[in-house]
């Protein structure tokens, strides 16, 4: 099948254009002059006068729409019929599949999976030259079938790059921009004191207490609601819902579910569509999720008790607006994001910093007297005394670098045909930046599976400039959250070091159980439970920590 889609002239004869998709090129047939027809027998769209005109306009679109398509696509590995690549995916960690085809292709690599384009990037100059560099064109996101089966649709970091995305996206910067975030500093060290006290009485329970703290501060900064130490229920819906959310919502088993569309409509009785219940509970959250803490804050407005959050400022501001029902919706659904996309990543980059920390005492001591050196021994660290502490500051960059929590960042969608580098990017690809290829990146980080934060510190012991994490995102998606996790996640670093050491437990013979690094899989992902001790660096310490937080 052939579809004509221009026309032109060249020494005074007039061409059609004609795009074959199943050999994805264009030829040029030309055809006779006065008659207009091909020498196949088709009739050009041109004639005499309006012809030669519209031959004048349409040419630039056309030359371009040729030189795009006639570009060929980026290297990557070989298709089979119809499934194309799906089989030589490694379903659980796909990024380590595609930082082998980035070994062998290149930083940019095409695979087709099941009928859909994959643009894979996986070096970090690449990504900002593409993403950061033209990012009207890569803002987008895949439609991704599963998001409206499992309910998860109205999520901020889902929604396709529009005029509802941009609504959600301003309510994030209002509320979470790098000097509005600053505003929570005092609430993070308040947090960061239950957190302590917490790994005083309990330090066997640090898992569950990071992700108390995080989930604890976007809740506040959010919602300004307390959450419970242990077991709120907000907490434990949305933590939920995030469990079900990174391990089934992925553009790779999207892709399979789109191709075998039966797959979403087969009732959930039926033996092997577990996944289907998984979604009916997951839409079921996803409405709790929305609703119960957005009704907490209206409650609290209406009793004259709420305090600064990102739902009571906004809704204050919405006031009276003619499109408060639209923008108190995006609002509702805005909130409820952040939490799902600010809890589970911040507190796995901290349990990520544990793991190195037991892994690396040497590091861990150099960190204990820096801190010292600066903050002394009667205080806790604040966050003035971040300029300080540049190896601190090198902790958290390695951290972030070492294990990225978001390996394949989110995926993005191509909005129109473009060519990069002199290959052909389609329009609808599913472009995946691969975070872990860039942040494993052998050229940049030598020896990259080792936590080595001087990698980040210049020879006069300063942080390197113009620092930016891929571990956030690109361009117009980059996560809007980063200023308030950074925050949360320094605050945790530095006070944690200053006060605790945390080293391999002891096995009944005294021996020193070895800890292995070892990740959970999906879209965000964190250490697997690990055995550590955690024990306050002296009396003092633990006095320290007490008092600070009996002050509170
Ligand atoms: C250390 C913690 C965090 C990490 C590693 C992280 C990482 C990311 C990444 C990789 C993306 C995708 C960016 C892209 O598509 O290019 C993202 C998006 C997003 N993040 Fe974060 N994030 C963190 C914390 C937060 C927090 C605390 C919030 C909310 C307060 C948040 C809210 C969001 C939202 C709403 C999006 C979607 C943006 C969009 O699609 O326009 N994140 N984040």
């Amino acid at each position: 099948m052939c579809h004509s889609i221009g026309s032109g002239t060249q020494k005074g004869r007039l061409y059609a254009v004609h795009y074959f998709p199943h050999q994805r090129d264009t030829q040029i047939r030309s055809t006779d002059n006065t008659s207009g027809r091909l020498p196949n027998g088709d009739v050009s769209l041109l004639d005499g006068q309006v012809g030669q005109v519209l031959v004048r306009w349409l040419r630039p679109l056309i030359a371009t729409y040729i030189w795009k398509k006639s570009a060929p696509l980026p290297p990557g590995p070989k298709p089979l019929p119809i499934v194309g690549n799906a089989f030589d995916i490694n379903i659980e960690e796909p990024w380590l599949t595609y930082t082998e085809w980035g070994k062998k292709h290149g930083g940019i690599v095409y695979s087709r999976v099941l009928g859909i384009d994959f643009i894979i990037i996986n070096n970090e100059k690449i990504a900002r030259d593409l993403v950061d560099k033209r990012s009207k064109n890569y803002s987008d996101r895949p439609v991704i079938s599963t998001n409206k089966l499992f309910g998860v649709d109205f999520n901020s970091a889902l929604l396709p790059y529009g005029d509802k995305w941009r609504l959600h996206r301003r309510i994030f910067h209002q509320a979470f921009r790098v000097d509005t975030a600053a505003v929570y500093r005092d609430m993070h060290l308040r947090k960061v004191q239950d957190l302590l006290v917490s790994l005083l009485d309990a330090p066997e329970e640090f898992e569950s207490h990071l992700k108390s703290f995080a989930a604890s501060i976007i809740m506040k900064a959010t919602y300004g609601y307390d959450t419970a130490p242990r077991h709120d229920l907000f907490v434990d819906r949305v933590e939920e819902l995030i469990n079900i959310i990174t391990v089934y919502i992925s553009p790779e088993r999207a892709a399979i579910l789109g191709a075998l569309p039966f797959l979403q409509r087969t009732p959930s009785w039926v033996p092997g569509a577990g996944f289907m219940r998984t979604a009916q509970r997951c839409r079921e959250l996803a409405i709790e999720v929305k609703d119960a803490p957005f009704e907490y804050v209206r409650k609290a407005m209406a009793a004259g008790t709420a305090v600064q959050s990102m739902v009571s400022d906004s809704l204050n501001r919405i006031e009276g607006d003619v499109n408060s029902g639209e923008e108190e919706l995006a609002l509702k659904e805005a909130a409820a994001t952040a939490f799902i996309g600010g809890a589970e990543t911040t507190s796995s980059v901290i349990l990520t910093f544990m793991l190195a920390m037991v892994l690396n005492p040497d590091i861990q001591k150099r960190a204990q007297a820096d801190i010292d050196t600066v903050v002394g021994q009667g205080r806790l660290p604040t966050y003035d005394d971040r300029p300080l502490l540049p190896y601190i500051e090198a902790i958290y960059r390695e951290t972030l670098r070492w294990h990225a929590v978001t390996p394949l960042s989110l995926p993005h969608a191509v909005t129109d045909d473009d060519i990069f580098e002199g290959h052909f990017i389609p329009k609808g690809a599913i472009l995946i930046l691969n975070v872990w290829s860039m942040t494993q990146d052998e050229s940049i980080y030598p020896n990259p599976e080792q936590f080595k934060p001087e990698r980040f510190l210049t020879v006069d012991g300063k942080p390197t400039p113009d620092w930016i994490s891929p571990a956030f995102g690109f361009g117009r998606r980059i996560c809007p959250g980063r200023f308030l996790a950074e925050s949360s996640v320094w605050t945790a670093i530095v006070s944690i070091l200053a006060t605790f050491d945390i080293t391999k437990t002891k096995d009944s013979e005294g021996q020193e159980v070895e800890v292995k690094p070892e990740f959970t899989t999906g879209l965000a992902i964190h250490p697997r439970p690990f055995a550590c001790s955690i024990t306050p660096r002296s009396v003092d310490k633990d006095k320290l920590v007490r008092a600070a937080n009996k002050n509170d």
